[in-house]
């Protein structure tokens, strides 16, 4: 199944279109039991994600309900300017800090993932009996090279913990070099994912993903459900096929909801 795809002209309607994704799945969401757990990326996304976020209807932001963690993060601490979950705790009101769940980053770098996973486990998951994970929402980015979370070319990420969420990255091409970051086991066993992206930079990596091209992270991390949705601008998405060609798929009909 083709991941679907909203275009925008700018960064309102982009907005928009993240709003109305967001309060299609809380709406479902909150109808099932347990903790809603929502994945973010840094760089570019957090002033747009909390945009769309807080765009929704207030009784869709049940906060007893949702839980917000990062796809990534750079091994900094929280009050450090790279940090992702930083970024966001500036944006979300500070009474709201509660519902992001904490990466305990300490002096030793795969403990620092190991209680980053035990955090997941516990907070967002307390009834998950197996060892995959099944985070409700994913939100990811991708650079130009085809990287995903602080997943990169290459295969950078070593698996330190016990149930494999979450990795170690020591060289990271993108600044700063060590990172944590979930694994692709972890995004791909995903409910729903969405990219956001923009710019012309990354449009051969939008259509590698549209083309199930595995040879980039931001498409080796499809769900396995394949319950994709692609937010991009026109110039991110000027690689893509047109509406009207063979190589179009059904894939901008509706997909069905879990
Ligand atoms: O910690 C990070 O750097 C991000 O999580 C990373 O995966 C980001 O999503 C991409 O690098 C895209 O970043 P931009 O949107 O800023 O291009």
């Amino acid at each position: 199944m083709r991941p679907e795809i909203h275009v925008s002209g700018d960064d309102v309607e982009m907005v928009t279109q993240l709003k109305n994704y967001l309060t299609k799945r809380l709406k479902y969401l909150l109808d099932m039991p347990g903790t809603i757990g929502i994945g973010v990326s840094g760089g570019s996304m957090p002033p747009i994600f909390t945009k769309a976020l807080f765009a929704c209807d207030a009784d869709l932001l049940n906060w007893r309900r949702i839980r917000i963690f990062m796809v990534d993060e750079r091994y900094v601490d929280k009050d450090d300017e790279q940090s992702n979950l930083g970024t966001y705790l500036k944006l979300f009101p500070p009474e709201l800090a509660y519902v992001f769940v904490p990466i305990p980053i300490c002096n030793d770098l795969s403990l620092t993932a190991r209680l980053y996973e035990d955090n997941l486990r516990r907070i967002l998951l307390p009834e998950q009996s197996g060892t995959s994970p099944r985070f409700d929402l994913l939100f990811l980015g991708c650079g130009p090279d085809g990287h995903t979370a602080s997943l990169f070319p290459g295969d950078r990420a070593e698996h330190v913990t016990e149930y494999g969420w979450v990795g170690v990255v020591q060289d990271s091409p993108k600044p700063p070099k060590t990172r944590i970051t979930l694994s692709f086991a972890s995004l791909k066993f995903a409910k729903h994912s969405a990219f956001i992206i923009t710019g012309a930079p990354k449009a051969h990596v939008v259509r590698a993903i549209w083309d199930r091209d595995n040879t980039l992270p931001a498409s080796m991390a499809r769900p396995y459900n394949d319950r994709l949705t692609l937010f991009v601008d026109e110039a991110a998405a000027k690689s893509l096929p047109s509406r009207d060609s063979s190589e179009e798929s059904d894939s901008r009909s509706p997909q069905p909801f879990d």
